[in-house]
């Protein structure tokens, strides 16, 4: 176990009372968080999201990503259904940080593609290490789940970790002329099933 798990309590949202769940990684003090949403003690698969930090997209209102409006999608999506989990995991930029992924839309404003900028930093395009997500859903207790994803890279990501992702839900975000290109390259160059 990479985690200690620390407190719960109601978060109010727009889409109803959640519970906060938070979470240390052991190894660096680094927080992580789940919400979850009804009554997951169930043996039928919980509908999840594991969310990659995005502060320029889930708060700062970014319109360069997809992630603030799948957030909000996500969230919406869990509240309908009933209930769900949506796990905030604290790898901002595919986990090369905030500050790279300010150096990677850099070069993105000089023309590379998302892809191409991560290389030319010296990362690869998804650093991301999902292990601490099975952690959380061990200890909620979650043993299946419907993944809220386009990517099935991620949804294969996931399976190597340990967690059984019995179906991927899309969660198709809202597109604008300037995530267009982005949308485009995760589709072209990272598998993500998105409409053309
Ligand atoms: N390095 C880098 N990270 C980015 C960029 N744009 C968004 N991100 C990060 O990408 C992560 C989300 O990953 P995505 O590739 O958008 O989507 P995904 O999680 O693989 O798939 P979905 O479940 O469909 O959202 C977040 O951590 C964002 O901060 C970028 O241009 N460069
Ligand atoms: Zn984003």
């Amino acid at each position: 176990m990479q985690l200690i798990e620390t407190e719960k309590a109601v978060l109010p949202t727009p889409w109803g009372n959640f519970f906060i769940f938070g979470f240390e990684e052991k190894k660096n003090g680094k927080n992580h968080i789940a919400l979850v949403y009804g009554d997951i003690k169930h043996s039928a698969p919980i509908l999840s999201r594991v969310h990659s930090e995005c502060l320029t997209g889930d708060a700062l209102f970014s319109l360069r990503c997809d992630c603030g409006n799948q957030l909000e999608m996500a969230l919406a999506r869990i509240s309908q259904e009933g209930n769900g989990v949506l796990i905030y995991h604290r790898q901002e930029g595919r986990n090369i940080g905030l500050l790279n992924k300010i150096k990677a839309y850099a070069l993105q404003d000089k023309g590379l593609d998302t892809v191409e900028a991560n290389q030319k930093l010296g990362f690869s395009a998804d650093e991301r290490d999902f292990s601490l997500c099975a952690d959380i859903f061990n200890i909620l207790n979650v043993k299946k789940i419907r993944l809220l994803t386009n990517n099935p890279f991620k949804v294969e990501m996931l399976s190597n970790a340990g967690i059984n992702v019995v179906e991927r839900v899309p969660i198709i975000a809202k597109r604008n002329t300037q995530n267009a290109y982005y949308l485009k390259t995760k589709a072209d160059k990272m598998g993500h099933l998105l409409p053309k």
